[in-house]
């Protein structure tokens, strides 16, 4: 036994106790005898404690299956017959005989033909029947076909049937077997009668709906165990792997297609055995081995075996993650949600109340802040004063709404010698319109207009040179402006297809073609503003870049759906679509439109995610969702909107913040400002197990990809500054001409320094994203490049480097040393 191991299933025995006596109390305890047995079993660890596994137990009654779950919505038949004669009688008496079952039938001639049928088309129905002509080989090779179409997705219910020579069948007495083996449900020896036909598909027919039945109820179970919190694994009897939901693919990291086969290889404990010996119902502590962690985990489960028949076919595991060891914590049921809350009334109830907090208990519904804060006070009680003192501070700022907004004036590492650093920083993570009283002003009243370049749509047609860079294209040192001169100025559309479009498939997933992604990918692109210094298509390219490279990373990938992929990667591509290259707070302070529509809050964001659907849906030649179906549809919007709306930097602490917390909270000693992570970071993947936390992964995926540039190798690094440098300083310029609040007074050109402006941004929004980030997808370059970027900044001040002139002649001299990599687009001091 594993040294604390002991403990852990001494904490899990004590919580199956006191469930099961709550389930007695309750009287919502099965009362089969299997099911007390099985209880009885959880707790027998030691061989004097053996389960009481009774002869009844081990006679395994057949299981019972719902049977309003074996539905299946009355359909008329639709018949595909594949015979490569042109006018076969055969082929004639089959669809005759279809007519009149009420069915309808269609005849082709080729296997090509045939698997059509069977794409994703939203206009046509997929075959129940098929009927292929398995009498001329060399015209038509049936078995293949058969095996080709038992290998798509979800035509487990079509029944297939070959039809034979009479003296085939006659052959010998198991003539029929190769055809079984190769996916056919029956075989019908050669016949023009209609008759024999219409028997033929009535027993087709019948068939099939039975098959389409069991099929879509072992899919609506999948579904729900899919959906669930629990672990789930299916075995066959003899504990081989057959099926695991995503919770037990996230919490231990093992994929479906490569993790272990058989159970023994992941799970331990008093479960396994229970398993083993036949017990139909059973609950007792498993151990489950992770893969990316030495240490198993320690969960309760609960077991049943299936049979059907005599002997066992399935077993079905479910753990439950969270609640080992933590017996007060709410469970869900409305029993131990009143339990829950009798917990903190008892301790409030203790004169500690604050008068607040006595409304807040009279409230039918309870907030997890309601019991920090209720806990938290409880924990005064006797405590030296000076412990009173530091926990009633803490309750003070729990009670804020704004609990992730940090105060910079607090900030001790924010000093004030540091006013670009503090500039930069305060514009991005304040929302809304600058405070006039605050700003400088400027009485310049000319314009900066900002026209949309006209482009048209790219040919998919790439160059040898583009081709080869494209190769690269998974590389953290791809050359992505080379990339920008290679396609004067559309990277997107260009990298955008060879990620989406050819490593991540996105067009299966999305079940749509590439000529609807390249359409997609253009007008995406056209609606990026090429003047921009900064935010233009190659910024977008970029993230994009950033994104797939991220995904490719193990963690990703055991994690994420193929859908969740493909929209990220739609989310990257337009996260800043149609950006005008000034900042939410310019654009509140201009009055413009979009603050206008959107009230101050999150102006750009918003606009990023509803243009990008709103010309997504517009046109069917570029609505890459336009096979999706409804609740697919939803997802992915779901999807796509909350990942450009974490790009959004007045969230950025909140984001982080909740990250660290769930995935770093145990065993790492933050700081009071919860964000300097100063220990070796240790992750606690159990926190993969919910959804809501995998909502923070994506988030953090697109912001750390959004502002990367800071961590990629210096050269790279150096070109995004100056280009968001100019960027910032053209928005100055405007301000001033138009007399409108400065949003960043310290972004002058006249006056800035570039490197420190990069310190300060290095420093307060780089560092502890990146060493968050990097750990969880063990990325480590991310953090040495930001470490390697900020030492170079550093000696560049020092050098007395600061305008973006002087940058560039740094970089000139860099280049010289190195290799050149890059064009730049010329700035506005060249
Ligand atoms: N290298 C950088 N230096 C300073 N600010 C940056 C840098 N990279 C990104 N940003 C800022 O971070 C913001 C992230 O969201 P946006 O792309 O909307 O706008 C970005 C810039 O304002």
């Amino acid at each position: 036994m594993l040294a604390g191991e002991e403990a852990s299933i001494e904490l899990v025995q004590r919580w199956l106790q006191r469930r099961n006596s709550d389930d007695d109390e309750t009287g919502s305890s099965s009362s089969s005898p299997g099911a007390r047995a099985g209880r009885r079993s959880s707790l027998a660890l030691t061989p004097e404690d053996e389960p009481l596994v009774d002869v009844a137990n081990r006679s395994l009654p057949p299981s019972n299956i719902p049977a309003a779950l074996l539905y299946s919505p009355p359909e008329p038949l639709e018949l595909l017959c594949v015979f490569p004669e042109r006018a076969s009688r055969v082929c004639a008496a089959a669809c005759t005989a279809a007519a009149r079952t009420g069915g309808e039938a269609r005849a082709v001639r080729s296997a090509r033909e045939a698997l059509d049928a069977f794409r994703r088309d939203p206009d046509s129905r997929l075959p129940h029947v098929v009927v292929v002509d398995a009498r001329q080989p060399q015209a038509l090779d049936a078995s293949l076909l058969a095996r080709t179409i038992r290998g798509i997705k979800n035509t487990q219910h079509v029944v297939l049937v070959a039809v034979v020579k009479k003296s085939a069948y006659l052959k010998d007495d198991f003539a029929v077997l190769p055809y079984l083996e190769a996916g056919f449900n029956r075989i019908m020896v050669e016949t023009v009668s209609a008759t024999a036909w219409c028997a033929e598909i009535l027993q087709a027919r019948a068939a099939a709906a039975s098959a389409r039945a069991q099929v879509g109820a072992v899919a609506a179970l999948s579904a729900a165990a899919d959906r669930c919190r629990d672990l789930v694994v299916v075995t066959d009897d003899q504990q081989r792997i057959l099926f695991t939901n995503k919770s037990w693919t996230r919490m231990l990291g093992w994929r479906t297609d490569e993790g272990p086969r058989s159970l023994t290889e992941t799970v331990g404990g008093e479960a396994l055995r229970l398993a083993a010996s036949g017990a139909r119902d059973w609950e007792a502590p498993v151990l489950l081995r992770r893969r990316a962690a030495p240490d198993p985990i320690l969960l309760p489960c609960r077991g049943s075996t299936i049979a059907l028949a005599r002997s066992a076919s399935h077993v079905v595991f479910v753990c439950e993650p969270g609640t080992a060891g933590d017996g007060e914590r709410a469970r869900g049921s409305l029993h131990s949600i009143r339990r829950g809350s009798l917990d903190v009334r008892s301790v409030a109830s203790d004169g500690l109340r604050r008068t607040s907090l006595a409304k807040l208990q009279g409230l039918p519904l309870e907030a997890p802040i309601t019991k920090v804060i209720s806990l938290l006070s409880a924990a005064t009680e006797g405590a030296p004063p000076s412990t009173v003192a530091c926990i009633e501070r803490a309750v003070d700022m729990l009670r804020t709404s704004e609990l992730y907004s940090p105060q910079m004036k607090e900030d001790p590492r924010l000093r004030a010698e540091d006013p670009i650093a503090t500039d930069l920083i305060g514009a991005l993570l304040s929302q809304g319109p600058t405070n006039v009283l605050s700003s400088r002003r400027s009485s310049n009243d000319s314009t900066i207009v900002r026209s949309q370049t006209n482009r048209t749509n790219i040919k998919h047609k790439t160059s040898g040179q583009l081709r080869e860079l494209l190769d690269t294209a998974l590389s953290w040192e791809f050359e992505i402006f080379r990339l920008e001169e290679l396609t004067r100025g559309r990277p997107l559309a260009h990298l955008g297809l060879a990620l989406m479009g050819g490593r991540f498939d996105v067009c299966a997933t999305l079940e749509c073609d590439e000529r609807t992604l390249l359409h997609w990918l253009t007008i995406i692109e056209t609606n990026y503003h090429a003047v921009n210094t900064y935010h233009n298509s190659t910024h977008a390219a970029d993230v994009l870049q950033a994104v797939a490279y991220f995904l490719e990373k193990d963690r990703l990938k055991t994690l994420l759906e193929p859908l969740e992929a493909a929209a990220a990667l739609i989310a990257a591509a337009a996260h800043d679509i149609d950006h005008p290259g000034t900042s939410s707070a310019f654009l509140c302070n201009a009055r413009h439109p979009l603050a206008i529509l959107y009230n101050d809050v999150c102006v750009l964001e918003s606009h990023h995610a509803a243009l990008t659907f709103k010309l997504t849906l517009n046109d069917d030649r570029v609505n890459i969702f336009k096979n999706l179906d409804r609740e697919t549809y939803k997802t992915v919007r779901h999807n796509v909107i909350d990942m450009i709306l974490a790009t959004e930097m007045t969230k950025h602490f909140e984001h982080l913040a909740k990250f660290v917390n769930v995935f770093y909270a145990k065993g790492n000693g933050s700081k009071e400002d919860g964000m300097q992570i100063d220990e070796p970071l240790s992750l606690d993947t159990t926190a993969l197990s919910l959804p809501e936390n995998v909502i923070l992964v994506k988030r953090m995926m697109i912001k750390c990809a959004d502002v990367s540039n800071a961590s990629r190798p210096q050269k790279f690094a150096f070109e995004w500054a100056r280009r968001i440098a100019e960027e910032y300083f053209l928005q100055t310029d405007e301000e001033k001409a138009r007399e409108l609040p400065v949003v960043m007074p310290m972004f002058d050109r006249a006056t800035c320094s570039v490197p420190r402006s990069q310190i300060g941004f290095i420093d307060y929004i780089i560092i502890d994203m990146m060493e968050a980030w990097a750990a969880f997808i063990d990325m480590p370059e991310l953090v040495n490049h930001a470490r390697n970027n900020h030492t170079r900044w550093r000696e560049l001040d020092e050098a007395g480097v600061s305008s973006l002139a002087d940058v560039k002649r740094a970089q000139r001299q860099q280049a010289i040393q190195a290799p050149p990599t890059s064009t730049t687009e010329p700035t506005a001091e060249e």
